[in-house]
């Protein structure tokens, strides 16, 4: 591999470790850690979350590492068990798990998706968690027994199926808004608004059942509404946050969604709406059509 392909790896790890912190940062966020308080997660706190990003950082970096030394997946799937127990040890929770995963496999297909169009990188992140899923087993865990549960997706699905929550919802969300209200806040509310709609998340399952994922559904349509009418959705979204803490409800898997597509829109220079920079990867058509712009070719 050429020193440029190995730049362009490390360019994207900078943007996963932004768009963890982005998501963090984005304020109000109903039942999840803002900069305004931890929402439902008592165990959790900025300072704590802020630490576990520093965790994140650490590991796209001995993962770039690897990747650069042509070493095979299972070495970098290793790396990430590692990360995983490194997190809950430093940390006493959980709190990026998901983050974790995610942010490795992408990092790992952009590495090696073989042509620079979107469909083939997604073809490779389905390709990818199907030789990692294949090659781990069935574990006990809160989103295993969610999935037995509820016949749930959670992030399996997800990955599986190639991301479609970031490609399929989250950006197209995020841009159709930035076009229309020209404010990059109102488009991540947007974005989130179409997450808390399409997210299969299971540790909303895992905390409130059917009915919790039900209610985080119903209210993403409301935001959406709100934002469709021109009105400011704040308001609302703090009334949720309290009646989530009451509720101990939450959605670290949309939070976790919502830190990627930040990812994927920085990579293809379109948070703003146009260009900010050269992105990592090959850009088609030069107007930030991420549709045609995000790819792991070198
Ligand atoms: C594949 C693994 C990630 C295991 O997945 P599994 O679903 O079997 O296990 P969970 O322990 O439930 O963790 C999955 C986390 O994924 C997030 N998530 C859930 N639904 C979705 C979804 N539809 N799409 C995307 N992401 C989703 C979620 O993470 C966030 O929530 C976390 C808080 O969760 P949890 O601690 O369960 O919740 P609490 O209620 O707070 O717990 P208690 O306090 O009550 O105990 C937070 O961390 C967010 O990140 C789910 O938690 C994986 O473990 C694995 O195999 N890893 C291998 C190592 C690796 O990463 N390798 C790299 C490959 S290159
Ligand atoms: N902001 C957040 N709050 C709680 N859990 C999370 N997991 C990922 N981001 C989170």
């Amino acid at each position: 591999m050429n020193s440029s392909h190995t730049s362009d790896i490390e360019l994207l790890a900078m943007f996963l470790v932004k768009g963890v912190a982005m998501e963090l940062y984005l304020t109000p966020k109903p039942g999840l850690v803002d900069l305004n308080d931890c929402g439902s997660h008592h165990d959790l706190s900025l300072a704590t979350m802020e630490r576990s990003i520093h965790i994140i950082a650490d590991y796209l970096d001995q993962l770039c590492r690897s990747l650069a030394a042509g070493e095979e997946f299972a070495r970098q799937a290793a790396i990430g068990r590692r990360a995983e127990q490194a997190m809950l040890a430093d940390l006493g929770t959980n709190t990026h798990k998901g983050y974790l995963f995610l942010s490795g496999l992408l990092l790992v297909a952009a590495w090696h998706a073989p042509s620079a169009d979107e469909q083939s990188f997604r073809e490779r992140i389905a390709a990818l968690a199907g030789e990692f899923f294949a090659a781990r087993g069935e574990q006990v865990t809160h989103g295993q027994q969610q999935r037995a549960l509820h016949g749930a997706g959670g992030i399996v699905r997800e990955v599986m199926n190639g991301l479609p929550a970031l490609f399929d919802e989250a950006v197209p969300a995020y841009l159709a808004a930035l076009e229309i209200h020209g404010h990059p806040k109102i488009a991540s509310f947007a974005m989130l608004a179409r997450l808390m709609q399409t997210v299969d998340d299971t540790t909303t399952l895992h905390r409130c059942g059917s009915m919790g994922l039900s209610r985080i559904r119903r209210d993403g349509r409301q935001i959406e509404r709100l934002i469709a009418m021109g009105e400011d959705c704040e308001p609302f979204l703090h009334r949720l946050n309290r009646e989530y803490i009451r509720m101990n409800l939450t959605m670290g898997g949309v939070a976790d969604m919502l830190g990627l597509s930040y990812c994927y829109l920085l990579a293809c220079g379109c948070l703003l709406g146009f260009p900010e920079r050269h992105p990592p990867f090959e850009r088609k058509n030069g107007h930030g059509n991420p549709s045609e712009g995000f790819s792991g070719a070198a």
